[in-house]
């Protein structure tokens, strides 16, 4: 029997209640929970937006959302009525200054109830959603607020939102979601640097030769056109969830798992990473963009096509880094970061390359051995060793491969990483969540890849969708004499 950590009845505000994220993601992870017993019937769901529903109207619209992307728990009658009776549903303008917030208020008759308000809207109106929070006295003392991604498209945009939130919540109340730190394999990264002495000891420079952070996709910019050609790969995947990542792979031990010692650990890293001249980015970022292609047997149009304004675009689909970190650990180790859409294959994966034996004793040596951590679409541990090769002749070594699946190992599964996240909030436990330090100190890493690649210095390389990028991808490591990890995935 699973160990369940039940809440303390709460109040769940989530604004933006009638858009893609709320009904994909937030009310079937709700779900998923409720029918977990990690919450009850004491608590209250209350969607907000624009669109007009009476509240019995949106509960009919949900059922039906939830029978398409929680399919397995819909299909339980009572389960999902249960739930479905914890939605409440608020038509409100939240940027309106005539807006009548008296039914919100209504709403929430109790201040002494945890309350967490969830901004699943654009960033842009965060700050105009907390002012009129604050104005109409719905602040209470154990309320918090979640911000969705993204915070602000540069150093400057972020901190105008940061500090527009911060003006009306304190930086402990305030949960900036990133889901890659919701997901089984990267929280796990921890336990297994943390809890393995035997694996922490060779977790430097002097043991790993490089580290790769892939996030591959197969997908293309599918209905999203509009927001990512503004944002692009940069924006969209590494300032956030890869860099974040590589915090869990590159960070020492914090003194405790409290939310603020893990994120000191991070900030560290994330002031340490090497900052790019326009030279280094020349020589260590590489950008490309989907032509059309063909992927699994089936032919993919170009992002131009998916775009679909006429126009062409000098948007990044694909980003490839070589980076390092100034610190006595990773010195001497690069870290080669790579996402991009319309890959070869759905895959997230951190490889831990290990050095080679300094004197080698066997003419075949084949690879020093790496430990992968596939995080999608399966979490899994592989330790790639070399062992004798059981044929006769001499002792010749191959490689094998120790592995763990988690699905094999555990039966517990979250369908979600924002599964995992939502809670959090109401728990009152932010440590999987990013400070205003951190997303500031990424955006300044990031931004003069972005001035650089605005100054039209770099070219924008095409990629046929269905591979691995640009060619030029490969360059990038082949001068440190590394390969990209591809075999195992395709
Ligand atoms: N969709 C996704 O997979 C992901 C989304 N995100 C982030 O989540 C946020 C929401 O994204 P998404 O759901 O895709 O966006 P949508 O455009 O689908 O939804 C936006 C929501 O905001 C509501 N809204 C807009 N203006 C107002 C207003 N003035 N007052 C009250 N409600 C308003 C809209 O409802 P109405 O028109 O009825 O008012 C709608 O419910 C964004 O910040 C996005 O970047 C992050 C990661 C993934
Ligand atoms: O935040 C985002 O993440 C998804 C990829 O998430 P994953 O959990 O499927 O790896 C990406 O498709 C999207 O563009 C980005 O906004």
């Amino acid at each position: 029997m699973a160990l369940v950590n039940r809440t303390a009845p709460f109040d769940y505000v989530i604004f933006g209640a009638t858009g893609d994220l709320t009904r994909r993601k937030l009310l079937p992870a709700f779900l998923r929970r409720f029918h977990a017993g990690e919450f009850g019937h004491d608590v209250r769901l209350i969607c907000i937006a624009r669109s007009e529903y009476t509240t019995e109207a949106f509960r009919a619209y949900i059922r039906g959302e939830l029978h398409k992307f929680a399919p397995d728990m819909a299909a339980d009658q009572e389960l999902l009525g249960n739930f479905i009776a914890l939605l409440d549903y608020v038509q409100l303008d939240a940027t309106d200054p005539e807006a009548n917030w008296q039914p919100l208020h209504e709403a929430l008759p109790d201040p002494e109830r945890i309350r967490v308000f969830y901004l699943a809207t654009a960033p842009s109106l965060y700050a105009h959603i907390c002012a009129a929070l604050a104005t109409r006295d719905l602040i209470s003392p154990h309320a918090r607020v979640v911000l969705e991604k993204p915070i602000g498209t540069s150093l400057a945009t972020a901190r105008e939102v940061n500090s527009g939130v911060g003006r009306f919540f304190p930086e402990e109340s305030i949960y900036r979601i990133d889901h890659y730190l919701g997901k089984e394999g990267v929280q796990n990264i921890l336990a297994l640097r943390f809890a393995n002495p035997v694996l922490e000891k060779l977790w430097s420079a002097e043991a790993i030769e490089h580290v790769q952070i892939t996030a591959a996709e197969t997908v293309g910019i599918g209905g999203r056109g509009g927001y990512y050609d503004e944002a692009g790969a940069l924006r969209d995947m590494v300032q956030n969830h890869l860099l974040q990542v590589l915090c869990m792979v590159a960070m020492d031990a914090p003194a405790s798992l409290r939310a603020d010692d893990l994120r000191n650990e991070k900030l560290k890293v994330l002031n340490a990473l090497r900052p790019m001249t326009p030279d280094m980015v020349r020589q260590n970022v590489i950008r490309g963009q989907y032509t059309a292609g063909r992927l699994k047997g089936t032919d993919v149009p170009g992002y131009v096509q998916d775009l679909d304004t006429g126009r062409a675009s000098n948007t990044e689909s694909f980003v490839a880094i070589r980076t390092k970190i100034r610190t006595a650990r990773w010195g001497n180790t690069p870290f080669y970061l790579r996402t991009g859409k319309r890959l070869a294959t759905k895959a997230t994966e951190i490889v831990i390359q290990f050095r080679p034996q300094p004197w080698p004793i066997f003419t075949n040596m084949p690879s020093s051995g790496r430990l992968v951590i596939r995080i999608d679409p399966h979490g899994e541990l592989a330790l790639v060793l070399g062992v004798r090769d059981p044929g006769a002749g001499g002792l010749r070594v191959r490689n094998a491969t120790l592995s763990m699946s988690y699905e094999h190992e555990f039966s517990i599964s979250y369908q979600d990483s924002y599964e995992r996240l939502l809670l959090d909030a109401v728990r009152g436990d932010p440590a999987l969540f990013i400070r205003r330090d951190e997303v500031e100190a990424s955006w300044k890493w990031v931004e003069p890849i972005l001035e650089t690649w605005r100054q039209g210095l770099t070219p924008l390389e095409p990629y046929a969708a269905g591979g691995w990028g640009p060619p030029s991808t490969r360059a990038l490591l082949a001068r440190d004499g590394a390969l990209w990890h591809e075999d195992m995935l395709t």
